[in-house]
């Protein structure tokens, strides 16, 4: 609870408001109970009123009663202003966070536990924020005086309302004790189930590519059935003592109505007394039922917001807020080993990219070139060695001032479901329209974008699937342009276009390059043989680097991938020729 009202903020006022607002609420609703026994007691007695006087008794009762519920919507208004804002604030934290961390760690998790926090967890402390702490404070408060009233009144009748609530108490403690490990079980499978959820939608392409229906992919069907069966399991075990509860716990007079008759016809209690502490005894009731609502969104708060406070808690990168910016932009990788997890997959990594020079990585599928790329734009945290831009070790620059010295086009080309105009923009958010549209005419995406029915206003769909994989490239590569960094990696960039448009991209990829520390990595290797210097990357480690000619000479993996590169060359010639390949 500490944790998560911290992001209330400004607002802790607002919510201390909300609380007074109820707690007044509340205690107003008992005034028309004391009116009444006026009332009644004035009628049965000696001291009879003018018929004015109990109109005016009854008008105080009525105005309590609207003062009470205006009150009420007063403190909800501000318990949801509250609410709201401290979702907000967990979210924008969150967001925050997740800015921050390596992204092997947000991978792990599954896009699916991160949704689950972002909509679901954070949604559902919106009814705990807004509606049950307001109001079980106001409650536990009212029941607390009522009580104490009572007993005030006459403690006998004090004590047999008090003797009568531990009967309602009691199945709600069963309840919670008996359901508290399969909660946690119900918790575990909603995110199993979200996660699945997620990457069935994202596989929705090979499902139907390879003609399963959703009974047929395992995950999904088992997540879905584990998910019903735990929540049936908890609503079995919890529906016999929620009923117990709202039987025993508002019936608070169960031992109050017939001892208090008992005491009025032996004559130690009036009738009028016995009717206010009845009124009274029931106004506990439903107060008691609320902070029953109050203790079970405890759990809720513990589960949910314990989800999301492991994640703020999660590790970091380690990076400066202001750090050194380099003078010039070689790029040094010296003894760099790194491991997603305990395997490492790239071992003791030494290499050099000069200003000024293309250097291209080359090496079979896995053998570790995008981690490489990965590594200097440090989405991942090395083990060991140090990686350098300049002289500057780029530990020693901030996240931030690193992210302006690179442009990193990755091989999966993502787009924002935003115009296309903005998503070029995203390399320069000040850029002008013209600069845009400049960019995009360097990478020879302008024409395609013309074609779309409201050119650059258009949106490409969710992640761009409404583009094809080559002019989303070709967009990212326009970002890239656009950002105009010293430093310009392209990780497979080129592979979704086709050759004409290759040597379009090529060009702007020249011009992009100019006067700038260029990184290469690519699997058609015509792409990168006029690079200045080619490095051959095999299972995590460098292998030999030198030139297209020097490197071509010698009986070596760059000559078989090389020699498998012109071959698959020729089966293309072949295959538009008409014959199998
Ligand atoms: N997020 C990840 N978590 C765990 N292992 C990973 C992750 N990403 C890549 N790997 C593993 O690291 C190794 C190197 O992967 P990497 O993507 O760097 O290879 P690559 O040479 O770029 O391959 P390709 O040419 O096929 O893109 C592979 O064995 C891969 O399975």
């Amino acid at each position: 609870m500490k944790d998560i009202f911290s992001y209330l903020g400004d607002y802790r006022n607002k919510m201390k408001m909300s609380i007074l607002s109820i707690l007044a609420s509340v205690f107003l609703g008992i005034v028309p109970y004391f009116i009444v026994y006026i009332i009644i007691e004035s009628i049965i007695g000696a001291d009879q009123k003018a018929i004015t006087d109990y109109l005016i008794l009854a008008l105080l009762a009525g105005g309590a009663l609207f003062i009470k519920e205006y009150l009420y919507m007063a403190g909800i208004d501000l318990s949801h202003e509250c609410a709201f804002n401290v979702l907000k604030e967990m979210r924008k934290a969150l967001a925050y966070k997740i800015e921050r961390m390596p992204l092997g760690s947000i991978h792990d998790k599954g896009i699916g536990t991160y949704k689950k926090l972002f909509a679901d967890d954070i949604d559902a402390l919106e009814s705990v924020l807004a509606h049950t702490f307001p109001e079980g404070i106001p409650y536990a408060a009212q029941t607390f005086v009522v009580l104490l009233v009572l007993l005030i009144i006459d403690w006998r009748m004090g004590m047999l309302v008090l003797a009568a609530i531990p009967l309602g108490m009691i199945p709600m403690v069963i309840m919670v004790i008996k359901t508290k490990d399969k909660m946690k079980i119900f918790y575990r499978a909603e995110k199993a189930m979200n996660r699945s959820i997620i990457e069935y939608i994202e596989g929705m392409e090979v499902i139907k590519a390879f003609n399963r229906v959703s009974s047929s992919y395992q995950k999904y069907e088992t997540a879905i059935m584990d998910y019903k069966h735990t929540a049936l399991e908890m609503y079995k075990i919890s529906w016999k003592y929620n009923a117990l509860m709202a039987t025993f716990l508002p019936t608070t007079i169960l031992l109050a109505l017939p001892f208090g008759v008992k005491f009025v016809i032996g004559g130690t209690l009036n009738l009028s007394t016995l009717i206010l502490c009845l009124m009274l005894a029931m106004s506990v009731g439903p107060s008691l039922m609320k902070l029953t609502e109050f203790m079970s969104s405890i759990s809720i708060i513990n589960n949910k917001s314990v989800e999301f406070l492991n994640a703020m808690r999660e590790a970091e990168l380690e990076t400066v807020e202001t750090g050194k910016l380099p003078d010039f932009y070689d790029i040094t990788f010296e003894n760099v080993s790194f491991g997603y997890d305990e395997t490492y997959v790239l071992k003791n990594i030494n290499l050099k990219a000069k200003a000024n020079q293309v250097t291209a990585i080359v090496g079979k599928s896995g053998s570790g070139k995008s981690t490489l790329a990965k590594l200097l734009v440090r989405f991942w945290q090395i083990n060991s060695g140090k990686i350098s831009i300049g002289n500057v070790d780029i530990d020693e620059i901030s996240q931030n001032d690193l992210m302006c010295l690179i442009s990193y086009v990755s091989q999966e080309a993502f787009l924002f479901d935003i115009p296309i105009i903005d998503n070029i923009r995203l390399g320069k958010p000040d850029a002008s329209d013209e600069a845009v549209e400049k960019a995009a005419i360097a990478a020879g995406c302008h024409d395609f974008i013309m074609t779309t029915k409201n050119g650059y206003q258009t949106c490409p769909g969710n992640s761009g699937d409404k583009l094809s994989g080559g002019e989303k490239q070709r967009i990212t590569i326009a970002r890239a342009i656009l950002k105009n960094a010293p430093i310009v990696i392209l990780d497979e960039a080129t592979s979704s276009t086709d050759p004409e448009n290759e040597d379009q991209i090529q060009e702007a990829v020249n011009a992009l390059i100019k006067d700038k520390t260029l990184i290469v990595i690519a699997h058609r290797l015509s792409t990168i043989a006029e690079a200045n210097n080619i490095i051959v990357v095999d299972d995590g480690e460098v292998l030999m680097s030198g030139n297209h000619e020097t490197l071509i000479k010698s009986e070596s993996l760059y000559k078989t991938l090389w020699d498998a590169h012109t071959k698959s060359m020729q089966w293309d010639i072949k295959g538009t020729e008409g014959q199998l390949c």
